[in-house]
């Protein structure tokens, strides 16, 4: 006898890169009886259906959400606060909601209060992702072996944590339970700075001379290629981002500015010893990455 689906109805809005990720990691599974999708985008929505990785496509939040044991808000944070209103009245009692959002405080502010008594609210964060957008994107193997972090609030349904945290193992997650504003912290420095890096880079080679910029392109190195490839990533996410995690982005910015300037002094000064130090030291920071990936 085959064990019954985790979830009978799931309801995915937003089935972009994250979304249809999930989607077929949850299929490939056998984690829910049935999948749905709802997305604003409705080539995105037909595109699912059509590629076969839900049973059902609508560009109606709250149609895939009626009924749902589980809904998975994976959309941009800047429209949380918009389908969480529009759920809100479709939601059966005892549901679930979670997402997958990058900023977990925001998340919880912007759909809490929209939710009716009686649905439980389990906010997540899968740390994995690619710079790439839309269901053509999503591939069930993004999330083995990686991080997913929840932040559930006090007071937060065990029962319903547990089966979320159950979901993501599924899928080959490592699920870890955290403080949504520590979250916010840790990712601001580990994942949000690093992105805003990035885009700076990129768009100060991009605002260089004519003749300069077709030279950073043709001789584009290994270092600038990867900061392209970040700097490559959907707009409409980052900008989401980086404004629903301001304070934490703002305090990071803040100390690299000043170790910026720092290593700017010393190398106007030739300081050799200082820029050596610090090369040795990141060069050990890589060597702790690389060693936890494999262990
Ligand atoms: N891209 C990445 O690497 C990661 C992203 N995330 C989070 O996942 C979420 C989704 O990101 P992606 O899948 O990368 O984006 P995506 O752009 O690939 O997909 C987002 C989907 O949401 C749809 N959408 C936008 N507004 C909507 C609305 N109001 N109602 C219904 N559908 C709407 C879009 O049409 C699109 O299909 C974001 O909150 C992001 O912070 C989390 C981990 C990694
Ligand atoms: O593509 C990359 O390098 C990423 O960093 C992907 C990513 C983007 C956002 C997240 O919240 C988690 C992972």
């Amino acid at each position: 006898m085959t064990a019954s689906p985790a979830f009978e109805r799931l309801a995915i809005v937003g089935i972009g890169l994250i979304g249809s990720s999930l989607a077929r990691a949850v299929r490939a599974e056998g984690l829910a009886r049935t999948i749905v999708c709802a997305d604003a985008n409705a080539d995105h929505a037909a595109r699912a259906k059509a590629i076969g990785i839900v049973d059902e496509a609508t560009t109606d939040p709250a149609e895939a959400a009626a009924g749902a044991d589980l809904v998975m808000l994976c959309v941009p944070i800047g429209a949380y606060a918009d389908v969480a209103r529009t759920i809100g009245p479709a939601l059966k009692p005892g549901a679930i909601v979670t997402d997958v959002g990058s900023v977990k405080q925001a998340v919880i502010d912007a759909v809490a209060p929209h939710l009716p008594e009686g649905v439980h609210l389990v906010p997540g964060h899968p740390v994995a992702g690619t710079e790439k957008s839309g269901p053509d994107a999503g591939f069930a193997a993004l999330f083995p072996g990686r991080w997913c972090i929840l932040t559930p609030v006090p007071g937060a349904d065990e029962g319903a944590t547990r089966k979320v945290a159950d979901l993501w193992r599924a899928c080959g997650m490592t699920v870890e339970r955290m403080d949504p504003g520590h979250h916010d912290r840790v990712l601001a420095i580990t994942s949000h700075l690093p992105h805003l890096i990035a885009y700076t880079i990129v768009g100060t080679a991009t605002d260089l001379e004519e003749h300069l910029r077709q030279e950073v392109i043709k001789y584009s190195a290994s270092g600038f290629r990867d900061f392209t490839r970040i700097a490559g990533s959907d707009p409409t996410m980052w900008r989401d981002v980086f404004l629903n995690n301001r304070e934490a982005v703002l305090d990071c910015l803040q100390r690299f500015t000043e170790d910026l300037t720092a290593l700017q002094r010393s190398i106007r000064r030739g300081e050799g010893d200082a820029l050596f130090d610090l090369f040795t030291r990141t060069r050990e920071i890589r060597k702790g990455v690389l060693d936890a990936r494999q262990a």
